[in-house]
């Protein structure tokens, strides 16, 4: 860990330092060069202090499906815990800083006005004190999470936190900017920090497992300083919303649905549930149906579903289906529910219909054993599923999904949790 370099071009600030970041935006910056990095955690101080203490500097561990390949990086100045506003007050107001990196998860933007809460609400602060300061070169603002739109999303989320000088301030000021980012991060295994010490030397408390597949493309749309991360293979695109679409429809959509379906059905981890001839069969349907709303030709996206399904069987790779299970009240309004209404209703997308009802069977599952369910709106999705009447708990259930009650999605749901693989 160091201070800028005088040779570097300008300093990116991280928004979230968890595993993803580390397994990606952050290695394609190191391979950029030339920039100075400073980071933040997304909520508590853990991250912060355990890279602290280690100079910044973690293992990452490329995970292929017959090898490991381990390095060091070493691309963080420094990292502050989330309730440190003022040092994050004071980079962002800081000429030398041009862009702002996010991985807060799809729930840290409807996180609200608070900057005690909501990273948006604390990137307006430093983008008032910006303003405040004369600073008149364009900052850019990149999300890097799995939304549809993700730069729309964060501007309305900053907007809606900003005081009135800022918002007229922030067109001629501020570029947000759209990302589509793509690498399966799992969380490390316990014998991760071994392998980076042998391998490397270096005692790490946080190290990165992830996937050999790695891919951001980005909007062109940058006005000032950006790391040169073309070095990095990133592509830039004044098209984003297709590559968004084919991503987060077919990848994250399989995940989202083998999450739960392969949790009710008894299994723990991606490889296998894609393993599982049901769930599988499932995952088939609802890639079925999510190619159908993909303006693009059968060939690219038959070479597209051949990859992911290689990626998922990765051997190695141990992602558990946990994971990817948290948050589904916010994940399945902007993933599953678009594809159903774009398809004209439920009975077209029965693949779709299965990801839903797989959600409302599992948090049922998990709430009636007293199991955690990680979900901003954990409490409602609790006394959703202790309700009886199947129809009248899926009825409240999908009402935090925003689906009105009598929607046919809430027959073809109570219908589909019934067909659902079981151990
Ligand atoms: N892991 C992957 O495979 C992967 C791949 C592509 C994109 N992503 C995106 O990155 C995000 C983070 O994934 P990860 O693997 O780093 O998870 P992680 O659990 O390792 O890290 C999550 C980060 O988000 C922060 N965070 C959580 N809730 C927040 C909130 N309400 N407000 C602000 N910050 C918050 C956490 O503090 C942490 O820094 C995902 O939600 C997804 O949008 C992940
Ligand atoms: O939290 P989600 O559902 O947006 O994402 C969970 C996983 O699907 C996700 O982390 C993938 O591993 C990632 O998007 C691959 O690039």
């Amino acid at each position: 860990m160091s201070a800028p370099s005088p040779s570097d071009e300008g300093r990116l600030v991280h928004l979230g330092i968890g595993n993803f970041a580390r397994a990606h935006t952050l290695v394609a910056t190191q391979r950029a060069g030339s920039w100075s990095v400073s980071a933040f955690t997304g909520r508590t101080a853990a991250m912060a202090d355990a890279l602290n203490a280690q100079s910044g500097q973690y293992g990452l561990i490329v995970r292929g499906a017959e090898d490991d390949e381990v390095s060091i990086v070493d691309v963080i100045d420094e990292v502050f815990p989330a309730d440190d506003v003022d040092a994050l007050v004071r980079l962002v107001a800081d000429p030398f800083t041009a862009v702002v990196t996010l991985t807060i998860t799809e729930k840290g933007y409807a996180a609200g006005n608070d900057p005690a809460t909501s990273a948006p609400a604390r990137l307006a602060l430093g983008l008032k004190a910006r303003r405040e300061a004369g600073v008149t070169e364009p900052i850019a603002l990149v999300s890097c999470d799995n939304l549809t739109g993700n730069g729309e999303v964060l501007r309305e989320a900053v907007l809606a936190a900003a005081d009135e000088d800022t918002r007229a301030w922030f067109e001629d000021h501020v570029d947000v900017v759209s990302s589509m980012v793509d690498r399966i991060t799992p969380s490390a295994d316990e014998g991760a920090a071994d392998l980076v010490q042998e391998r490397t030397g270096l005692a790490d408390t946080v190290p990165v497992v992830t996937e050999p597949f790695t891919e951001w493309v980005v909007e062109d749309s940058f006005r000032g300083r950006r790391p040169e991360w073309e070095k990095a293979g990133v592509q830039f695109t004044d098209d984003l919303e297709i590559h968004e679409l084919r991503k987060l429809r077919l990848l994250n959509g399989a995940h989202t649905l083998m999450a739960y379906a392969g949790q009710v059905a008894g299994v723990e981890r991606v490889d296998e549930a894609i393993g599982h001839r049901e769930v599988r069969a499932l995952v088939e349907q609802l890639w079925s149906e999510a190619r159908a709303t993909l303006d693009l030709p059968a060939a690219d996206l038959d070479a597209y579903t051949d990859a992911l399904e290689a990626r998922f069987r990765n051997p190695r790779l141990a992602d558990n289906l946990i994971r990817i299970a948290a948050d589904g009240s916010v994940k399945l309004p902007v993933r599953a529910l678009p594809v159903i209404a774009e398809l004209g209703g439920p009975e077209k997308a029965p693949g779709e219909v299965a990801a839903v009802a797989a959600w409302t069977a599992w948090v049922t599952d998990r709430v009636r054993a007293g199991a955690e369910v990680k979900d901003p709106r954990a409490d409602e999705i609790a006394t959703a599923a202790a309700i009886e009447d199947p129809t009248e708990r899926v009825t409240a259930l999908l009402a935090l999904l925003d689906v009105p009650a009598g929607d046919p999605l809430v027959a073809a749901v109570v219908a589909e949790e019934l067909r659902l693989p079981r151990p």
